[in-house]
C-alpha cells in the first residue's frame, strides 16, 4: 500500500488523467507497480544508441506486421542478456491456454484488430512481475505500445531508451506475412516466402531469401491464424490508423531511430547493428545470433 500511495504521488495529474479517460483504477495501479518493479527506478533517458552503463537497457520495437520485430528483437536480447518481451506472443500464449479471456481474444485477434488497452497491459504486468520474481531486469518491448494510451502509460512509469521503428516496403511485408511459419513443438519463426522485388524507375530492387525451418521442424509447421491476406490487410489498416501515431510520439521525444530493413536477415542485422553501435559488442558476443 505504502508504494501505491508513493506512486500516486509521484504521478500526480498526469495519473488522473489516464484514469479519467477510462482505465479501471486497480488494473491501472497494479500494471503500473508491476511495470515500475521491473525497471530500474528514475533514469534519465540516454542519446539514441547509447548502453547505459549501470543498469540493462530499456528498448521498444516498432513496426507493421511482418517487418520483423520479433526476430531482431530476439536477437537483440540474447545479444544483450535482456528478457524479449513479445506482447503478440503473450496474447498467442493465452489465446493457447484456453483460459477465461481465449475466446475474447480470439474473436479480436483472427480479425485483424487491436486487444483492449487494459486486457493487454494485465497480460504484461504478469509477464513483467513472472520476470521480476526471476531477477530480470532491462527489456526490450515489441508490439507493446501500439496505441497513444499504451506510450502514455509506459512513460508514466518508466524511461524508456531507445525506439527502434523497423520499416519495410508494403509488398515485401503482405508477402512476409503470408510466408510466415511457426513451428508448433519450439515455437521457432521461419518463413517460405523468396522476396525478389525488381528495382523499378530509379528505386532499387530487394532480395529476401526464405528462411527454412531446420529439417526437425519441418513436419510441424502451422501458419497463425491472423496471417490470411484478408487479416493481414486489416492489420496494416490498424496500424496505420493507431500505432502509426505512436512513432510520432516517440519521435517529439527524440527517442525514434528509423530503420529501413535492407534486404534478408544477414544484411539487416549487420546493418542493424551498426545501427546501434552494436557492432563490436557483437563481435565478442557472437553466438548470440
Ligand atoms: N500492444 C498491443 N495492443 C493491442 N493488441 C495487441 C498488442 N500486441 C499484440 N496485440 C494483439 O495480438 C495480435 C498479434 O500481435 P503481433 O504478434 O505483435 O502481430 P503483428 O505481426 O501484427 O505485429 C495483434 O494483431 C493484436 O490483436
Amino acid at each position: 500500500m505504502a508504494v501505491l500511495n508513493r506512486l500516486l504521488r509521484a504521478r500526480g495529474s498526469d495519473f488522473s488523467s489516464i484514469i479519467n479517460r477510462g482505465f479501471s483504477t486497480s488494473s491501472t495501479l497494479n500494471s503500473e507497480i508491476n511495470l515500475r518493479a521491473a525497471s530500474s527506478l528514475s533514469h534519465k533517458s540516454l542519446p539514441l544508441g547509447r548502453i547505459p552503463k549501470d543498469r540493462n537497457v530499456q528498448w521498444v520495437f516498432l513496426g507493421c506486421p511482418g517487418v520483423g520485430k520479433g526476430t531482431y528483437a530476439g536477437r537483440l536480447s540474447r545479444l544483450l542478456g535482456v528478457p524479449h518481451i513479445s506482447t503478440g506472443d503473450l496474447v498467442r500464449e493465452e489465446l493457447s491456454s484456453k483460459g477465461p479471456l481465449a475466446s475474447q481474444l480470439a474473436e479480436i485477434v483472427n480479425h485483424g484488430k487491436l486487444v483492449s488497452d487494459e486486457i493487454i497491459i494485465k497480460l504484461l504486468s504478469k509477464r513483467l512481475e513472472a520476470g521480476e520474481t526471476k531477477g530480470e531486469s532491462g527489456f526490450i518491448l515489441d508490439g507493446f505500445p501500439r496505441t497513444i494510451r499504451q506510450a502514455e502509460i509506459l512513460e508514466g512509469v518508466t524511461d524508456i531508451d531507445l525506439v527502434v521503428n523497423l520499416k519495410l516496403r508494403e509488398e515485401a511485408l503482405l508477402a512476409k506475412c503470408l510466408g510466415r511459419r511457426i513451428c508448433s513443438e519450439c515455437g521457432g519463426n521461419y518463413n517460405v516466402a523468396c522476396i525478389d522485388i525488381k528495382g523499378e524507375n530509379g528505386s532499387p530492387g530487394m532480395y529476401m531469401a526464405p528462411l527454412p525451418p531446420p529439417p526437425h521442424c519441418e513436419s510441424k509447421l502451422i501458419t497463425r491464424s491472423d496471417d490470411t491476406e484478408e487479416v493481414v490487410k486489416e492489420r496494416f489498416r490498424v496500424y496505420n490508423e493507431m500505432s502509426r501515431p505512436v512513432e510520432e510520439f516517440y519521435r517529439s521525444r527524440e527517442k525514434l531511430l528509423e530503420f529501413d530493413l535492407p534486404g534478408g536477415i544477414p544484411e539487416s542485422w549487420t546493418k542493424l547493428l551498426q545501427a546501434l553501435n552494436l557492432y563490436d559488442h557483437e563481435g565478442k558476443k557472437s553466438a548470440a545470433a
